[in-house]
């Protein structure tokens, strides 16, 4: 009903101002956009479901998420990918490797601190109730 419209309003804003902050962040410009495939030419072989901080904007303005969980899965693909994908000792793989773990701390620093539990378990509930 109305106020499951506004918890989800709420959660939507949150997700998008953390994503924003992250775009913003020079150390993760390379998952701002998905990864250019006429670039890598072989990414598609290794990583089966890409994703982007773009494509997470998109999805949440799509309403696809109704918990942080959701969102999670999606964003952790981010860094998980980059990780898989750049596994060697160069210093251009171990480069990558570094930012993607920079990510995946930042972005639980900032659910931990900023998203309030009880709010997180609202949208539980209304992700089990539908
Ligand atoms: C993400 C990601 N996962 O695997 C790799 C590899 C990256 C990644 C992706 C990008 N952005 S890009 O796909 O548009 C691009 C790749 C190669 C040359 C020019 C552009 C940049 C970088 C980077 O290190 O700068 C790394």
């Amino acid at each position: 009903e109305e106020q499951e419209e506004d918890v989800l309003r709420e959660l939507r804003l949150f997700l998008r101002n953390l994503t924003e902050r992250l775009m913003l962040d020079r150390r993760f410009k390379a998952f701002v956009k998905p990864v250019d495939i006429e670039e890598v030419p072989d990414y598609l072989m290794v990583i089966q479901k890409p994703m982007d901080l773009s494509t997470l904007l998109s999805n949440i303005d799509e309403h696809k998420y109704v918990t942080i969980k959701e969102f999670m899965s999606d964003a952790d693909l981010i860094w998980q990918n980059a990780l898989e994908y750049n596994p060697d000792s160069d210093p251009a793989d171990r480069h990558i490797r570094h930012r993607a773990c920079a990510l995946k701390d930042t972005m639980r620093v900032i659910v931990r601190d900023e998203l309030d539990k009880d709010f997180q378990r609202v949208c539980e509930e209304i992700r089990e109730s539908r």
